[in-house]
């Protein structure tokens, strides 16, 4: 599903909207509410608005667990964090008991603590297809999403749920959610706003199928939905909107 927006207020109050109905129903059928956040700038204007009224009193943040779709692998005190940026804007702000948290940063080799943060979500979902009740993602202009950049060897992962490796044009490593544990997802909401992003856009949802080039088509959830939450200078190239 594509929902185009005038502006960012509008996308991210749509997006806020998203977050509070999930995670009520959510916590009304199994008492738990499974998130996965994005970084980027997309989001920003979403965090800060749940932290306000309503949202910061009718989310259920008790019964709220939040990991991330990916990370840059640097330490939560870096500008670079999206956990960093996640904590400023939103989670300091909200009362998520601190141990319901799960940034992706740990003082070990980047591989090690992938393995190690897979454990602990195999641990949280019990079921090996369950997957997450909301996951938020960026798109970048390049038509990648999480750390699932074109060209990458993790776009061709099939058993893992999380990976990290190291990306050479930015010098740094990544830790992602794989595509096949991303889709095992109930819900999927990407924010995508700015002009910049209406190619890639166009070629994600209306180009031909070449994932290895535009990595956000790998997303395609098995039982859940996809909503696309775009702005009109992000839709601009698209003919069906949908
Ligand atoms: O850590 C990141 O950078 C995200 O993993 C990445 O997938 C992001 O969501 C897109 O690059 C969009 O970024 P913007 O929201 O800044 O355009």
């Amino acid at each position: 599903m594509i929902r185009v927006f005038t502006n960012l207020e509008e996308l991210s109050q749509a997006a806020a909207e998203i977050f509070r109905q999930t995670a009520l129903e959510a916590v009304k059928a199994k008492n738990k509410f499974t998130v996965a956040l994005t970084g980027g700038s997309s989001p920003e204007k979403l965090y800060r608005l749940l932290t306000q009224s309503p949202y910061r009193e009718e989310i259920p943040w008790q019964q709220t667990y939040v990991f991330w779709g990916d990370e840059r692998w640097v330490p939560l005190t870096d500008e670079r964090s999206n956990a960093k940026m996640a904590f400023d804007t939103l989670l300091k702000n909200v009362p998520i008991p601190p141990a319901q948290i799960y940034p992706m940063w740990g003082e070990v080799a980047p591989e090690q603590y992938a393995q190690q943060y897979e454990d602990l979500l195999r641990n949280h979902f019990h079921e090996p297809n369950a997957g997450f009740d909301l996951i938020l993602l960026g798109m970048g202009d390049d038509g990648h999403t999480a750390s699932l950049f074109p060209g990458t060897a993790v776009l061709h992962e099939k058993e893992r749920w999380v990976q990290a490796y190291y990306l050479e044009p930015q010098q740094m490593h990544r830790i992602t959610l794989t595509a096949p544990f991303i889709n095992q997802a109930n819900k999927i909401a990407f924010l995508t706003y700015g002009g910049k992003k209406s190619n890639a856009l166009y070629e994600v949802l209306e180009g031909e199928h070449n994932p290895e080039k535009y990595p956000a088509q790998l997303i395609q959830p098995q039982k859940g939905e996809t909503i696309w939450m775009v702005d009109e200078a992000a839709a601009d190239r698209l003919t069906n909107k949908n």
